[in-house]
């Protein structure tokens, strides 16, 4: 049986005025790579905020690793790129690799030192994500792509189990977009990283994905990448909420 990363069981989150989540019940496995996906408002970035224990359910549980979300302490198991990371002050003097290395400071404190291996850590984060040639460079000189990648070495550096990104490709520009998911897909098969992420880009992530769930409040399907193909075009419109397209490209879904 695969191992269960996050649970999420009849989980309901309800902000002052809105119902943002109803009824969700979602499964992450370990070695899923899953798109979340759905319309401007329809709950994703507060889906994620329970993913990563920051938001408590009103209803419903939350199990991370197996425990219940508020018994939960081994946080460098889930490393989180959030949509805030490309607003990044780009006059801020760090370097990459001082970026990389505070991405430690939430596992030895603000006042403690650094392991020995510290820049060999830097340096594989860096690898990984493609940015090893860049670590001197100041982060403000960066592409918006590449500062994604800095952050993404940034979350992994503390071996995460799991990698959580809320619109990862916000700021890449389109022609770099599908190489970005390509990143993602060697850290997801090469280095065996669970990764979650929600996207506006259903094409360009699709060749990448193994997972996808459609968001609006509630889930509207959750299964394969290659399944969501098969919904009809009424389910497409119940889970959009305005008529939608669906254009096939052999195992792709354009919306
Ligand atoms: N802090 C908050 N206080 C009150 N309502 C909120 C708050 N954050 C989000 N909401 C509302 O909850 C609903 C879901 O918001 P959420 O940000 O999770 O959606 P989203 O799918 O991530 O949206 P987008 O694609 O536009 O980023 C929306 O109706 C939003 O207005």
């Amino acid at each position: 049986m695969p191992n269960q990363l996050i649970h999420l069981q009849h989980v309901y989150y309800q902000y002052e005025q809105t119902e943002a989540l109803k009824d969700i019940t979602l499964t992450i496995d370990e070695g899923d790579f899953l798109a979340i996906i759905g319309p401007n408002g329809s709950g994703k970035s507060t889906l994620l905020k329970i993913m990563l224990g920051l938001l408590k359910p009103t209803k419903g549980e939350v199990l991370l690793f197996g425990k219940p979300a508020p018994l939960f302490k081994e946080r460098e198991l889930i490393g989180y790129v959030s949509q805030k990371s490309n607003a990044f002050n780009t006059g801020f003097p760090a370097t990459v690799e001082e970026v990389v290395k505070s991405g430690l400071t939430k596992k030895v404190g603000l006042f403690h030192a650094y392991p020995k291996n510290v820049q060999s850590k830097v340096k594989d984060a860096l690898t990984s994500v493609g940015m090893e040639m860049f670590a001197q460079k100041n982060i403000g000189d960066l592409s918006g792509g590449q500062q994604q990648r800095v952050f993404i070495a940034r979350a992994l550096i503390s071996n995460p189990k799991i990698l959580i990104l809320d619109e990862p490709t916000v700021g890449v520009d389109s022609e770099n977009v599908r190489s970005f998911y390509h990143m993602l897909s060697h850290l997801n098969r090469e280095h065996q990283i669970t990764i979650v992420l929600v996207t506006h880009d259903v094409d360009a992530v699709s060749k990448s994905i193994s997972h996808v769930a459609c968001l609006n409040q509630t889930i509207h399907f959750h299964g394969f990448q290659n399944e969501m193909n098969s919904m009809s075009d009424e389910q497409l419109e119940a889970w959009y909420g305005h008529s939608v397209r669906k254009v096939n490209h052999q195992n792709e879904v354009q919306l």
